[in-house]
């Protein structure tokens, strides 16, 4: 089913996410939510807070064809690199706003699969820097957090001007 995506400056969004125990059925039924609900939205990672469960999960896809779907349980990024490269950044909760963010491009993620499995990578590019910002929704920091204070009041303002478009067209 699709899932009510939480929109910046939502309070709701700055809730620390709690570590999964047991990848039980209903936290199945969470991750298929969240796949669906990250196609239908055209982004390539979706953390839990943003639809509202605070728990240490995330889901992204950064293939072609949108059907390699990754699940990371409880995870922990470790950067690899000192030096930090600027990547324009998107938000599914921050829409139509895109902006330069520096991490390192290059990090070790140590989580669990779906299927409680231990993952255990070292990954750079794209998919280290969505890691990265999956991470930061579940300790609560959005990716407008890194911006000057101008950019985060246009980037309110623009989210305000989306919504209410959206809301009209139903
Ligand atoms: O809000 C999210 O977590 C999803 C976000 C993930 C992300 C994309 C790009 C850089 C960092 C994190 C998105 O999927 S934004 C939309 C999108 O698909 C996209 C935006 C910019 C570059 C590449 C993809
Ligand atoms: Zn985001």
């Amino acid at each position: 089913a699709l899932l009510p995506i939480l929109n910046y400056p939502d309070p709701r969004l700055r809730t620390i996410a709690k570590p999964v125990k047991e990848v039980t059925a209903e936290i199945k039924t969470l991750i298929a939510d969240m796949i669906e609900t990250m196609y239908d939205a055209q982004g390539i990672g979706l953390a839990a807070s943003q639809v509202d469960h605070h728990i240490q999960l995330i889901v992204m896809d950064l293939s072609e064809d949108k059907n390699s779907p990754r699940v990371f349980i409880n995870p922990k990024v470790t950067p690899l690199v000192e030096e930090k490269q600027p990547y324009e950044e998107g938000c599914l909760s921050v829409p139509d706003v895109y902006d330069k963010v520096e991490r390192p491009n290059k990090v070790r993620i140590e989580a669990l699969d779906e299927n409680g499995e231990k993952i255990d990578e070292e990954v750079e590019g794209l998919l280290a820097v969505c890691i990265q910002h999956e991470m930061d929704h579940l300790n609560g920091v959005i990716f407008v957090d890194y911006l000057s204070r101008l950019k985060q009041t246009r980037a309110r303002d623009k989210v305000r001007k989306v919504i209410k478009i959206r809301e009209k067209q139903g």
